[in-house]
């Protein structure tokens, strides 16, 4: 498939016409976009502008409000709570975030806890920037029914990423951003696009057998947890975090069979940052480094985060890489 590049601006500028043509508020475009576009730079291929289509056709079904106004909510000195008012959960993390950071700091830990929100993008945006500015961050969200409990036989739990972010000294963050499913669904909705099996172990089909079959896996199937009973203990704490601590719906609770198109999960997002000044001492981002090294000594050349901020290098030098055809659908979208 024909590349095409584009510089990381005019993405996000072409991203936020897109948005606000089709249903968002300008505010709520900005942020999208710059998400999105973010994902499409660091090669996070699930949530680029691969989710253009589904965001769109979400929005125009009703089932999400594109020009929702967050409600931001002090609700104890460690404890910010944002209602997303049926809205994306990114706007909503923006408006709770300098009174999330004021308590972090204040306090050494403060979490955000965002309900009724939708969340359709990568994990590791809501968390780097907290690391860029010297802090700790965990975030974890719930999706959408699609993922069998160990040992079940019927899907229940969300794809559920969790994304943690420490800063480092010289170096990006250390993030770590991944599913607590065997695979994203967004990467079996890409294998059935593409025509490609799924490894073994990823899937069952919509009697419950294993299943290699992108399609029989998105047509009645269901997703593992990934390790196991581990995967899915990981993945009840998502859902417990994300949405029962919130107030969201848990993955299996929402019913959008009455808006056809809608393809965003309505749940909930839960954030933790800390200040590790208030532990051990300054030098955390040094105690990182240390601990990166040996693991490298160690044989681990590979840390989490070092493909995505090598293609980020990448794409401020020659532009966010794009298929051709994407970037004339975008176009498409605003002519
Ligand atoms: N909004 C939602 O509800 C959902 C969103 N998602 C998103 O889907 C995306 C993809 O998730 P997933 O498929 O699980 O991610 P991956 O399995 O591709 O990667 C998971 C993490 O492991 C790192 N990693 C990958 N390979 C190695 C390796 N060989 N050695 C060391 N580290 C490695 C990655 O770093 P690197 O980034 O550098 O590759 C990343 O931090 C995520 O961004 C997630 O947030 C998933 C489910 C639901
Ligand atoms: O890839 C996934 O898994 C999901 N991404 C966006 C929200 C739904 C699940």
């Amino acid at each position: 498939m024909p590349e095409a590049r584009l510089p990381f601006d005019q993405l996000v500028s072409l991203l936020t016409s897109i948005f606000r043509k089709h249903g968002t508020s300008d505010a709520v475009a900005a942020v999208l976009a710059h998400n999105c576009a973010s994902a499409q730079r660091d090669g996070s291929d699930s949530h680029g502008v691969f989710r253009i289509p589904g965001y769109l056709s979400t929005l125009a079904s009703g089932w999400v409000d594109g020009h929702a106004r967050p409600e931001v909510e002090d609700r104890a000195p460690g404890f910010v709570a944002v209602d997303a008012g049926n809205g994306f959960a990114q706007p909503a993390l923006e408006a709770g975030r300098e009174l999330l950071l004021d308590k972090a700091r204040h306090n050494g830990i403060a979490l955000m806890a965002i309900r009724n929100s939708h969340h359709f993008a990568a994990l590791w945006p809501d968390v780097e920037p907290f690391a860029s500015e010297g802090l700790v961050a965990l975030a974890m969200v719930n999706s959408m029914a699609c993922v069998v409990p160990a040992g079940g036989r019927k899907p229940l739990f969300g794809t559920n990423p969790i994304s943690f972010a420490a800063p480092r000294a010289g170096h990006e963050p250390l993030v770590f951003d991944l599913a607590t499913s065997a695979i994203a669904h967004g990467d079996v909705q890409i294998a059935a696009k593409e025509g490609k099996k799924l490894p073994e172990g990823y899937g069952v089909d919509a009697d419950g057998n294993p299943t290699c079959d992108p399609e029989k896996v998105l047509n009645g199937g269901a997703l593992l947890p990934f390790g196991g009973y581990k995967g899915s203990a990981l993945s009840m704490m998502v859902e417990l975090m994300a949405a029962a601590l919130t107030g969201g719906n848990f993955s299996f609770e929402f019913d959008w069979s009455g808006h056809p198109g809608a393809k965003t999960p309505w749940t909930g997002e839960l954030l933790i940052v800390i200040d590790p000044a208030c532990g051990a001492g300054s030098d955390f981002a040094e105690r990182t480094e240390t601990l990166v090294q040996a693991m490298s000594d160690a044989g681990q050349q590979r840390q989490p985060g070092d493909r995505r901020y090598r293609q980020r290098a990448e794409a401020q030098r020659l532009g966010v890489a794009l298929k051709e055809d994407d970037l004339t659908y975008l176009r498409g979208l605003v002519d």
